[in-house]
């Protein structure tokens, strides 16, 4: 298997440090990875987080890439200035781009077997006309050409240790969501959440939940009616292909212990209706991945920190279970 590529993400942010702690401190456990990105913005790093100095092997292209456990290989993307911890800077936006564009090439050359990516801030990467609401639109536009025979996403997922919760839409405004929940657009959904629950996670039979969108998943209708016109023909269409889907429950009592053990995966309806719970319970090992795309992505469920940047206090965990859960997925792959 080819290592993983790990994308920068925003330098001013923590993603550079949770590299560098997580190369020093790496272990039988840890999946093989190289970096894409400055390979002296890695070495400050590790210089500020006391660490020493890595054995570096900087290289400009993805087929130069040696894996062999004592130097970290570089995929060379220079940073426009130095990076100041907790101050994203414009200027570097471009480089931060092109870091995800390197890894994304990588995989598809074959160089490497997954991608990682560490955070990046969205605000910062519009003012260089990045077009994008985040990765996952991104990552679907770069690979847009790629062959797939399975229902095509980008659909996002959180996946922690005891919940899976896939979004309806992404990074939609709240007051836009009702307006893009179609019958078709949940369906589509629920076959790509389906499918990745069997291809990449290895469960043949996948029990899938439904939120509703209203208190009490529109009270028979009284309270808003997206349940009995979307949400449920849509369930219903997915149970008539054969998926295990139950029509809209109420979301606030979704996600207690209980009611996590009746389904393998839960379809929130939008971005915070899913991403509250999963971060409340799994903040720091949660990990989030994009469904339906023809190359594996993973990354942290957080974002850049800014706040603690530079300070030598952020936890490592989920940029972990992230490099785990991408290796896994690669090689659910390459055996299918
Ligand atoms: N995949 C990605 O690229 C993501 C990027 N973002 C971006 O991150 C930026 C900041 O977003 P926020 O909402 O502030 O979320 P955030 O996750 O960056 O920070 C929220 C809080 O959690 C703390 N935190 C985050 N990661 C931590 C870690 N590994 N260890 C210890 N504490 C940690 C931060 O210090 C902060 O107090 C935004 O520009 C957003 O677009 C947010 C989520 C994912
Ligand atoms: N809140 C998670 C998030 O917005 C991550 O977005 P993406 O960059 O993975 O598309």
């Amino acid at each position: 298997m080819k290592p993983l590529a790990v994308s920068m993400g925003d330098p001013a942010g923590i993603g550079l440090e949770l590299a560098a702690r997580v190369w020093a401190e790496r272990d039988g456990d840890t999946p093989p990875f190289f970096f894409v990105g400055d390979a002296d913005a890695l070495e400050r790093a590790s210089t500020r987080l006391g660490l020493a100095t890595p054995a570096l092997n900087v290289v400009d292209s993805a087929d130069k890439i040696a894996v062999d456990g004592e130097q970290l290989s570089i995929l060379s993307v220079p940073l426009a200035m130095e990076e100041t911890p907790g101050a994203p800077d414009p200027v570097n936006a471009d480089a931060t781009i092109a870091a995800i564009e390197k890894g994304v090439a990588a995989v598809r050359a074959g160089a490497a077997s997954a991608l990682v990516t560490l955070p990046i801030a969205k605000a910062v990467l519009h003012t260089a006309d990045f077009g994008f609401p985040g990765h996952t639109e991104f990552l679907d536009h770069l690979t847009q050409d790629m062959p797939w025979q399975q229902a095509r996403g980008p659909v996002m997922m959180l996946a922690g240790p005891s919940l899976k919760v896939a979004l309806a839409t992404i990074h939609t405004p709240l007051a836009l969501v009702s307006k893009q929940l179609t019958r078709e657009r949940i369906a589509h959904v629920g076959r790509i959440v389906g499918e990745a629950l069997r291809r990449d996670f290895g469960i043949e039979a996948p029990r899938i939940a439904l939120c509703g969108l209203n208190p009490h998943a529109g009270e028979e209708g009284n309270i808003g009616r997206e349940e009995i016109e979307v949400i449920d023909p849509a369930a219903r269409s997915l149970r008539g292909e054969g998926w295990q889907v139950a029509d809209a429950r109420s979301a606030d009592a979704l996600f207690h212990d209980e009611a996590r053990k009746t389904y393998d995966a839960v379809i929130a309806l939008y971005h915070d209706q899913g991403l509250i719970p999963i971060k409340t319970l799994h903040f720091w090992d949660a990990v989030n991945v994009t469904l339906g795309l023809p190359i594996v992505r993973t990354s942290p469920d957080h974002g850049t920190g800014f706040d603690i940047a530079g300070k030598g206090v952020a936890r490592a965990d989920s940029f972990r279970a992230a490099l785990k859960l991408a290796w896994e997925m690669a090689q659910r792959r390459a055996r299918a």
